[in-house]
């Protein structure tokens, strides 16, 4: 304490970095530091010597730690603003006399500038709400393009998704028709997840037009032990057992055997199936959606699909426009799978308006696949980040010349015929692959079956 000795008080609180007021017990100000001036930004003068509730009735500050010490007769903080814009926080400690430890002899008042806090509290609060804004909006993005989102900006479109949503809540047979990759699969998967009874459930989906008709129905029907040569003992069950309480979707049912045709009628009309060398009938809660790009109506004036199996499935039918009919589709999809492929390779390619132009013209005979599989080869190959006209318009033309350039033998070529042939099945084959996006789809187009696609497709490679 010795080294404290002729440290004058005043200029000790003087010094302080917080600003100092005391006022008497009628609420007068009898002093002031000099830090208040620069806290509150006012001059001393205009407040020294006054009552503290004349300087808030002038306006210095909005309000009055003084009164509420006077008020509560105890340590009370409040915040404050002050007219030069400076926010506060004042706290009051009331110094009672000697004799009557109720009655105030004076006030020490302290004051803190938190303006700057405010400040940084204000953006701190902008900066997350513009990251929960950021995050809704990632959100919203990720949900876009996550598998199962459909875009749908046109209006005819749009009249498709409302009509699916629309009967997704009652269980009536739905009918699909569209060209291939207009996106009949996705439709039938919307149909089930919009279904409040049924998205819980199972969402079975089986290509008619890939399983040859002996196998197709045990595999839908379900077969029993003995069935035939080869079954299970114990039986099993048949695709429409496994989608009970869920949607059974019939693909391409345009294929479904003729043969087979009135037991699927059967089936539902009756809701309920006997099993492949089976003789008991079971019920089942099966919705059906079947979609086919076949036109049914001159199937069966063909002779070749039932009419009553037609009617029976034709309940509600849903046609999807091919893409070319809808061109308001068309940007927005490129930007969906750009943005797709892009995060799937972690990539940042651009599309330019040339190309946008380009795609928008083209009538897309494959649909949304095609697109989609333009999309990414474009993000792949490109050498820049920007996507360009002449790139699609490259793939129009490789597409184009594919089959021609190996069907024309080359007049150099001195290779044997059948490697030359095999060549050509090759490259025929890749095309197809390429337009109906699985080998399996490009082996049915070709009319051969899926193993033979891959053997043929293998030998065609160069050795
Ligand atoms: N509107 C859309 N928005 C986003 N993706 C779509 C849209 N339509 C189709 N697709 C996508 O295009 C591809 C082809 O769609 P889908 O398989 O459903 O077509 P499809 O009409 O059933 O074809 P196919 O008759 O050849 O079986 C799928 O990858 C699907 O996700």
């Amino acid at each position: 304490m010795e080294t404290l000795k002729g440290l004058n008080a005043w200029d000790v609180l003087n010094n302080i970095n917080d600003g100092v007021v005391i006022v008497d017990s009628g609420g007068k100000t009898l002093w002031v530091n000099t830090a208040w001036d620069r806290i509150t930004g006012l001059n001393r003068l205009d407040v020294l010597g006054k009552r503290m509730a004349d300087v808030v009735g002038e306006g210095f500050y909005d309000r009055s730690v003084t009164e509420a010490v006077l008020q509560s007769r105890s340590i009370t903080t409040i915040p404050q603003s002050s007219k030069t814009g400076k926010s506060l926080v004042s706290t009051g400690i009331p110094v009672f006399t000697g004799e009557d430890p109720r009655e105030i002899q004076y006030i020490v008042i302290c004051m803190r500038d938190i303006t700057e806090l405010k400040d940084a509290e204000h953006r701190l609060k902008l900066a997350s709400e513009q990251n929960e804004q950021f995050l809704r909006q990632l959100e919203e993005f990720r949900k876009q393009s996550a598998p199962g989102h459909i875009v749908a900006e046109s209006k005819a479109m749009r009249d498709v998704l409302e009509l699916a949503g629309r009967i997704a809540r009652v269980d009536s047979t739905v009918l699909i028709t569209g060209e291939s990759g207009v996106g009949k699969g996705l439709l039938a998967r919307y149909i089930h997840d919009c279904s409040p009874g049924r998205r819980g459930g199972p969402f079975v989906p089986i290509n008619c037009g890939a399983i040859p008709a002996p196998l197709l129905e045990s595999e839908l029907f379900g077969y029993e032990t003995g069935a035939f040569t080869g079954a299970k003992r114990g039986g099993k069950a048949g695709l429409y057992e496994t989608a009970h309480q869920g949607t059974l979707f019939l693909d391409e049912i345009g294929e479904f055997p003729l043969e087979l045709q009135p037991k699927l009628l059967h089936v539902l009309q009756d809701g309920a199936v006997t099993r492949v060398g089976g003789t008991a009938a079971h019920r089942y809660d099966v919705r059906i959606v079947a979609a086919t790009n076949r036109d049914l109506e001159a199937l069966v004036a063909a002779g070749r699909f039932r009419a009553d199996l037609y009617y029976r499935l034709a309940v509600v039918p849903i046609q999807i426009p091919g893409l070319r009919r809808r061109q308001e589709d068309i940007i927005p999809l490129a930007a969906f799978y750009l943005d797709r492929y892009n995060r799937r390779y972690g990539l940042r390619r651009q599309l330019t308006a040339p190309l946008l132009d380009r795609m928008t013209a083209y009538p897309w005979p494959g649909n949304v696949r095609e697109l989609s599989n333009a999309i990414e080869r474009m993000v792949v190959t490109a050498e820049t980040d920007f996507l360009t006209a002449g790139q699609f318009d490259f793939k129009l033309h490789a597409g184009d010349d594919a089959a021609p350039a190996a069907s024309v033998p080359n007049p150099g070529d001195e290779r044997p015929l059948r490697v030359r042939l095999a060549e050509v099945e090759a490259e025929i084959i890749a095309r197809a692959i390429r337009d109906h996006g699985t080998q399996a789809k490009a082996a049915q187009a070709l009319g051969i079956s899926l193993s033979t696609l891959i053997r043929r497709q293998r030998h065609g490679r160069p050795v």
